[in-house]
């Protein structure tokens, strides 16, 4: 049987309640799909800063570097702001861990689910056109990683590309097209910037190797506006960093709830970080309500990049689907009866063993 080596750093806020559901779920595949799931469980941002005083403590970083991926909630929170920013859990654990594993590529998916679409703000016109949408958004240079300066009167962050990291990503996101409607977006602000029109060059440099793909190059402010306009014109997205960041939150609202995004974070080894695209959210944390719907299908994605299971993933990804349409949903995406975090987890896991039989 094969064995999955899988660190789970669960983080702050509602990080470790929707983690203990993708924990739950991947039992219930694990059992289905005969893996033996291996987990080691260590603190991280906050948590492991109120236990050890770092963000990111030796032994985290052990626990993931002997493990074949990483289960990661979400961290910081406000208890967190007042230390100096190079201490604050995102920057010294999360962006140390993506840099450290050299993670530079960061896929969001986004749809609207069949029942969902109403919680999407944009007009039931515009959703009856549909969205499937795929983020490639580079993760591991640009402006969140260059040198930073602070003086009492100014501060500045720096942008800068490398041809080989522009371009590295880029493939990715040709790979993945090629498999979908064949469209690329390339999204840059090469009227301004520099790094824009470097950008710019190496994608149109890399569309060359795929002629079976359109490639169309967007200014980002654009795009920002023809996502909320209409969707159904993207297939795949291709950012920097920074736009990726922010372009994928704006997925996440048109999708109708932050907590339905997941995330995968690979390298080119296929080692990942697999975590929601949303943050701890500390408005809701302890509460029992938030949705651990993100968690689980990031969960789905690490079976499908990093463990090559693409019939566990699968059906997570169909367990899910299944909790919507019997209704078992928090308060994010129903007002009506919503059900807890563990009752959101229970019905994919139950679809997962009582289920899955039927179709497997
Ligand atoms: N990957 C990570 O670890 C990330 C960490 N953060 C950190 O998280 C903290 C809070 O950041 P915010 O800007 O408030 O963003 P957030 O994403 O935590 O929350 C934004 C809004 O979405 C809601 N939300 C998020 N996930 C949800 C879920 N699963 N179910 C239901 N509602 C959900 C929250 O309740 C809140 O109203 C900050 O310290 C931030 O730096 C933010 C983004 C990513
Ligand atoms: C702390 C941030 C850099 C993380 C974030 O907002 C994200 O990855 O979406
Ligand atoms: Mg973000």
């Amino acid at each position: 049987m094969s064995i999955y080596k899988i660190a789970v750093l669960a983080g702050d806020g509602i990080g470790p309640e929707v983690m203990a559901e993708a924990i739950k779920v991947l039992d219930a595949c694990a059992q289905r799909f005969h893996f033996q799931p291996q987990y080691q469980a260590v603190k991280v941002g906050g948590a492991a800063i109120d236990a050890y005083g770092e963000a990111l403590p030796a032994a985290t970083l052990q626990a993931c570097e002997q493990s074949d991926a990483i289960l990661f909630g979400s961290v910081g929170g406000p208890k967190w702001t007042h230390l100096p920013a190079a201490q604050q859990p995102e920057r010294a654990a999360l962006l140390k861990l993506r840099q450290h594993f050299d993670l530079f590529c960061n896929i969001r998916p986004a749809r609207w689910y069949a029942g969902f679409e109403h919680l999407s703000p944009l007009k039931p016109q515009t959703t009856a056109k549909g969205m499937d949408i795929v983020c490639f958004r580079e993760l591991t240079s640009g402006i969140y990683f260059g040198a930073k300066e602070r003086s009492e009167q100014s501060a500045s962050d720096t942008q800068t590309y490398q041809r080989d990291e522009i371009r590295r990503i880029a493939i990715k996101a040709f790979q993945t097209a090629v498999h979908r409607r064949g469209k690329v977006t390339s999204i840059d602000k090469a009227n301004v910037m520099a790094s824009g029109v470097l950008w710019r060059e190496v994608v149109s440099e890399v569309a060359q190797q795929f002629p079976q793909v359109q490639l169309e190059h967007m200014y980002v402010d654009n795009a920002a506006m023809q996502l909320i306009r209409d969707p159904s014109q993207f297939d795949v997205l291709l950012c920097d960093n920074l736009f990726g960041d922010i372009l994928s939150d704006e997925l996440a609202a048109i999708a109708g709830s932050l907590g339905l995004l997941p995330s995968a974070s690979i390298n080119a080894s296929r080692f990942g970080l697999y975590e929601p695209a949303g943050g701890s959210a500390p408005d809701i944390a302890g509460q029992g309500s938030a949705n651990p719907i993100a968690q689980i299908l990031s969960a789905a994605l690490m079976l499908r990049y990093s463990f090559a299971n693409e019939a566990a993933a699968c059906a997570i990804e169909t367990g899910v689907t299944h909790a919507l349409k019997q209704q078992q949903v928090t308060a994010d995406l129903t007002s009506t009866n919503p059900v807890s975090t563990a009752r959101v987890g229970d019905a994919v896991a139950q679809f997962i063993t009582e289920e899955v039989a039927a179709w497997a």
